[in-house]
């Protein structure tokens, strides 16, 4: 299980200040489990992980066997919340290099309507015609332009070259019970389906089949994933005491860094692995606090890598930033640096050691810049790279989420601002019903 320390905080924020704010915290719990605060109806995801059936994995595992039996590739069209924490599991959990390996365990899995971009799917469906594939589509509201867009290329040219029965067969649809049009269509082709609950909203999601059933696909154990998560339910419970919640005192540390001017969080991985479960994070940080003008920006960065680009803004820019590490404990594989006689490249020092131990180091000599540079930092280790610990990480941070939100004073599960490109976009394109915007809009130009 994941553990939690904030000591590299105390030299910017005091511990006292931290620890006075169980109440404000017991009074975010109250409001989730008695669903008292704003955003009410938006709680299934809160006590999700230990209400899953084995019923319920049992079938998402026998459609995800109907896919890899009958698919090379799979793609999960879907944007936001309906894509990145399948993601982000699948690719925390991958080989690096899966797409390239020869022996397959699973079908290759391919994202797609999370863009617009013409060259992105012509590329796509470039690479499809002589493959054999499925489709998970994958939106709660069933009416997203880019998923949609992305779901009316791949369902035709699925049909095209599988014929109609076959692509019943591995189209499948994860959507609303019964409102919008991935749900029509899905009914109408006589799709598998499977629902996204009314309670649940996108980004708190991962854990209902909007994530399981890729992950499922993928190849890995989705008893695990919720296992972790439940067990992450109970750690995180209203009833554990303020200085044992991991998610209270995250919640807790990050609000009284942001009352103090650390306006921006970035969060930080050293494993490229963990890069989706970063863009996961964002989206539900952002779109949970980010509004009455008020919130966290949620930044992330990818080190080693980023401290050769963003290094040095982080080092000596503008105070107004902390971290907030994933810190991996042990990897999965040994791998040590080769003596080498000549030692042109001055490496010998390295001779013997893992590159872990590298990594580890250069981990520890970035914390330690970087709160010496001014920057406070929280570490969260995970202990390694599977799916209980995994599930139980994406939990803490949904559970943070909504005890953070409510300590900020914001609704944290609505997102009124995403409408606002919707609008315009649809304007511009002259969508039938948005006849006066339109007029309004070109007005501007
Ligand atoms: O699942 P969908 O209804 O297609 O929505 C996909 C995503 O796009 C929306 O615009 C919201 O901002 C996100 O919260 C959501 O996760």
């Amino acid at each position: 299980m994941i553990s939690l320390n904030i000591e590299k905080t105390f030299g910017f924020i005091s511990k006292e200040k931290v620890s006075a704010y169980d109440a404000e915290v017991k009074a975010a719990q109250e409001m989730l489990e008695k669903g008292t605060g704003k955003g009410n109806d938006f709680l299934g995801w809160l006590h999700l992980p230990s209400f899953i059936s084995k019923e319920h994995l049992a079938e998402l595992n026998a459609t995800a066997k109907v896919l890899r039996d009958n698919c090379e590739v799979v793609i999960i069209a879907g944007i936001g919340g309906s894509y990145l924490g399948a993601r982000a599991v699948i690719e925390a959990l991958s080989n690096s290099f899966t797409w390239l390996q020869d022996k397959k365990t699973a079908p290759v899995m391919i994202y797609a309507g999370h863009n617009i971009s013409e060259d992105y799917l012509y590329e796509l469906t470039e690479y499809l015609k002589d493959k054999k594939f499925g489709v998970i589509n994958i939106s709660k509201s069933g009416t997203t332009t880019e998923t949609a867009l992305a779901f009316r290329l791949l369902k035709k040219q699925c049909e095209d070259q599988r014929g109609k029965e076959t692509a019943k067969q591995v189209i499948v649809a994860v959507t609303d019970a019964k409102k919008g049009a991935a749900r029509v269509t899905a009914d109408k082709e006589g799709y598998k389906t499977f629902i996204i609950p009314d309670n649940v909203g996108g980004r708190f999601s991962v854990l209902t089949p909007v994530g399981l059933l890729p992950i499922a696909v993928a190849g890995f154990d989705i008893e695990q994933l919720v296992a972790g998560a439940a067990d992450m339910e109970k750690a995180c419970g209203a009833d554990v005491p303020f200085a044992e919640n991991p998610a209270a005192i995250y919640a807790a540390t990050r609000n009284e860094l942001y009352r103090s001017g650390k306006k921006i969080e970035i969060l930080v991985n050293f494993c490229p692995k963990l890069h989706y479960v970063s863009e996961w994070w964002k989206q539900l940080y952002g779109e949970s606090e980010g509004k009455d003008n008020k919130g966290i920006f949620p930044a992330s960065v990818d080190f080693s890598t980023d401290l050769h680009s963003m290094g040095q803004w982080i080092q000596e820019g503008e105070r107004s930033i902390f971290e907030t590490v994933i810190s991996l404990d042990k990897v999965d594989h040994k791998l040590e640096v080769p003596f080498d006689e000549a030692n042109l490249d001055g490496l010998n020092f390295l001779a013997g050691k893992r590159v872990d131990e590298v990594n580890k180091m250069a981990e520890l000599g970035t914390q330690l810049a970087h709160v010496d540079g001014g920057v406070p930092n929280m570490r969260i280790v995970l202990p390694s790279l599977n799916e209980y610990n995994i599930g139980g990480l994406l939990y803490f941070f949904e559970k943070a989420c909504g005890i953070s939100g409510y300590l900020l004073g914001v609704n944290p599960f609505n997102q009124p601002g995403v409408e606002a490109y919707k609008k315009n976009m649809f304007a511009l394109l002259d969508k039938p019903g948005y006849e006066e915007e339109s007029k309004a809009i070109r007005a501007k130009l």
